[in-house]
């Protein structure tokens, strides 16, 4: 194993996973600069999902190795990968999955009180995150009542609302339309860049392009080139290795 470098928050080495002998990531190899916002764009079954699955250790790769914060994430057992998600992951889905027996500003603390965090304390966090997210009339609402707009909107003040070190969101924007859609991608890269969140997003286009650092084009489970964003020669450098 060789380490990554050492200002690179995420690192991944020579990835490859298939799912019944069918390729979803063909050697891919990439590394995340602390607090940069970086878009991974592609079509349909082009492996985002898989890729973001092995950085945040949802799924082990095949082969090659994911590195967080220095540490070898691909060697950890699976009880510790799973710490490290709850402690300093978040994932926002392109369907809003939430406890349906929970309310809004519950769903948006649950991450929260997993951590360890008083009821009290968690519900006033999420709550606060519900309101940016234009969604905090609804914080005594369960999801069943809520449109899906709103329930995604939920979905990202839970993830924003943890303060992680990184933020997965795959094409987080799916359910919404319009200027919602550009909305909610400005709270999230505004709250990240405030709170020095990294955040990996995926989408099928270049509408956060305008929003992020870098963006890379998958294509068949590899690297299909580079867009810098434009603020690429701003304070978040990039590292790239392929
Ligand atoms: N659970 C699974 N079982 C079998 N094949 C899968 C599974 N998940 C993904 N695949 C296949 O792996 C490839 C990559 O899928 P992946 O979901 O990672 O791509 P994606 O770019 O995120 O696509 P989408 O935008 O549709 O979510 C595709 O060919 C897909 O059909």
């Amino acid at each position: 194993m060789v380490a990554p470098p050492d200002n690179d928050v995420l690192w991944a080495r020579a990835l490859t996973y298939t799912y019944h002998g069918s390729p979803a990531l063909t050697g891919l190899s990439l590394g995340v600069r602390e607090g940069e916002i970086l878009s991974i764009i592609g079509p349909r079954g082009s492996g985002k999902t898989t890729l973001l699955r092995c950085l945040s250790g949802q799924l082990l790769p095949e082969s090659g190795e994911v590195w967080f914060n220095s540490g070898p994430v691909h060697t950890l057992t699976n009880t510790a990968r799973e710490q490290l998600r709850r402690n300093h992951f978040a994932w926002i889905a392109p369907e809003p999955c939430l406890v349906p027996e929970l309310n809004a500003w519950e769903n948006a603390a649950l991450p929260l009180m997993l951590r360890g965090r008083g009821r009290r304390s968690a519900r006033n966090t999420a709550r606060e995150w519900l309101d940016r997210l234009d969604v905090g009339d609804c914080a005594l609402s369960r999801p069943v009542v809520l449109l899906q707009s709103q329930r995604q909107r939920v979905a990202v003040a839970r993830a924003l609302a943890a303060e992680p070190t990184v933020l997965f969101a795959d094409e987080p924007t799916a359910p919404l339309h319009g200027s919602d859609s550009s909305q909610v991608l400005r709270t999230i890269t505004t709250a990240a860049r405030s709170h020095g969140i990294t955040v990996i997003l995926t989408s099928q286009g270049p509408e956060a392009d305008p929003l992020t650092d870098r963006s890379i084009a998958l294509l068949d489970g590899r690297r299909g080139g580079i867009t810098p964003g434009p603020d690429a020669e701003g304070s978040t450098a990039c590292s790239v290795s392929v």
